[in-house]
């Protein structure tokens, strides 16, 4: 496929997202079924065009005066891409598979259209709905913490101590030019390449021998955070796939014990082949059997209970721009109740002198500092743990500086530190 027919099945394909409401992933998925002549460097291309729209699908829609998929697809072009007018004219020529031909109309849009005028949440490409709630977590930040959360994310890497120190993870994927990451002693962090791909890690050796693991390092701070220690009895409440379990181990050096469980037994499957591809031997998956919960025999016996809680992803657009657009306000309502509860239920495994570490990959304040002041509140014995002192003890003393202005814990974010958006605080129990 040549460039121009590129974008139209880009265009074709942001029609769909939008008229029927499709995610994104199942959209391309099904262009591709249905264009079997188009190869994978068709498909990765046009992929990385409808990503690249949908991350700026507001501030290209006001650039263009127009919210059509041809005008949202143009207005990422400009803004995100830069490319020049002339470069894109050329590619719409309308012959064979190109888009029409630009207009005078779209012209003078693509050379001279501002974002002058338009409101916060289409200047930071966030849901309206969303504007009086990044006010609220970042105050005159909130634009610009939009637009750096609808740039593209790099890859992140944690070696995984257990088998490798981050040197020799460096020299084995050498050929990606991976830099160590900004804080985790643990990260790699590779740029992805100008069309938005990444490299195919999955068949790197140095993947498949368990060296390292694909890991925001936002993430790997939220585990180096909590402090966890060889020996030390630990409950990842909501392990999903195994992420923050895995890198729960490595700070345990295997020694002590990791119990992981999760709502739904089936977000666990992953687990078992993770942690054997890691060395992990320290962790056990406690899947829910029926309506019995997995935690009745464990109790108030946990040195750290670790709550990678459910939430609404607003802090990792980067990664899934289709997200943002696809949430609904009942969607906020709902993970605010399922944190709550799932709070409640954490404060019961702590034993006394331990410790809860709540984290979501949220930036809103409901869903982080809001949820923590109720449960302090309701609980007189749960002690905040300063920023600085969780950064210092982790040995990340820089982190201190992005300790949260609105309640405990720490705030991350693409503009702040170069990592998805999280929330990541600590309560000692009494
Ligand atoms: C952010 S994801 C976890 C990601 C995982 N920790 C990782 O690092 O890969 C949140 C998880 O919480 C689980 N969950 C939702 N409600 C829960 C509950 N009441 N108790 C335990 N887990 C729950 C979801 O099934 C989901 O897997």
């Amino acid at each position: 496929m040549n460039p121009g027919a590129r974008l139209s099945a880009a265009i074709e394909i942001l029609d769909v997202i939008e008229m029927q409401r499709r995610p994104a992933a199942e959209a391309l998925k099904d262009w591709g079924t249905s264009h079997r002549y188009a190869g994978s460097k068709d498909r990765a291309a046009i992929g990385s065009l409808v990503y690249d729209s949908l991350r700026v699908k507001s501030s290209a829609a006001w650039l263009m005066g127009s919210d059509s998929a041809r005008a949202v697809l143009l207005g990422a072009l400009r803004s995100l891409r830069g490319q020049d007018l002339d470069a894109v004219a050329a590619l719409c020529t309308g012959e064979g598979y190109a888009p029409a031909p630009l207009d005078d109309a779209e012209r003078e849009r693509y050379a001279a259209g501002t974002l002058d005028g338009a409101p916060d949440h289409v200047r930071g490409d966030y849901p309206e709905w969303l504007a009086e709630a990044f006010g609220a977590a970042f105050g005159p930040d909130a634009v610009a913490e939009g637009q750096a959360l609808a740039r593209r994310a790099p890859v992140d890497l944690r070696v995984n101590t257990l088998k490798v120190d981050r040197d020799k993870a460096l020299r084995s994927l050498a050929h990606l030019h991976p830099e160590p990451a900004a804080y985790a002693p643990t990260g790699l962090r590779i740029a992805v390449g100008e069309d938005g791909r990444a490299p195919a890690l999955a068949a790197e050796p140095a993947y498949v021998k368990g060296f390292v693991e694909v890991q925001d390092e936002g993430s790997q701070i939220a585990a180096l955070l909590s402090g966890a220690t060889p020996g030390q009895q630990v409950l990842d409440l909501c392990a999903g796939s195994g992420g923050k379990t895995l890198a729960l181990a490595a700070l345990m050096e295997n020694k002590g014990q990791i119990f992981a469980t999760d709502l739904d037994g089936r977000r666990l499957m992953p687990i078992y082949d993770r942690l054997a591809r890691a060395g992990v031997r320290n962790v056990q998956v406690r899947a829910p059997k029926g309506r019995q919960t997995a935690l009745d025999d464990i109790q108030g016996r946990f040195d750290l209970v670790f709550v990678d809680a459910p939430c609404t992803g607003t802090g990792t657009w980067r990664r899934n721009p289709d997200a943002k657009w696809r949430l609904r306000p009942g969607a906020l309502e709902e993970r605010i109740k399922a944190q709550d509860e799932i709070l409640a239920t954490a404060l019961a495994c702590v034993k006394p002198g331990g410790r809860l570490v709540y984290a979501t990959c949220s930036v809103l304040r409901e869903e982080n500092e809001d949820r923590l002041r109720r449960l302090i509140e309701a609980h007189p014995g749960l002690l905040p743990v300063d920023a600085a002192h969780m950064a210092r003890e982790a040995g990340l003393p820089d982190l201190a500086a992005h300790a949260s202005p609105h309640g405990p814990g720490l705030r991350l974010s693409p503009l702040r530190c170069g990592t998805d958006g999280f929330g990541i605080a600590m309560l000692r129990v009494q």
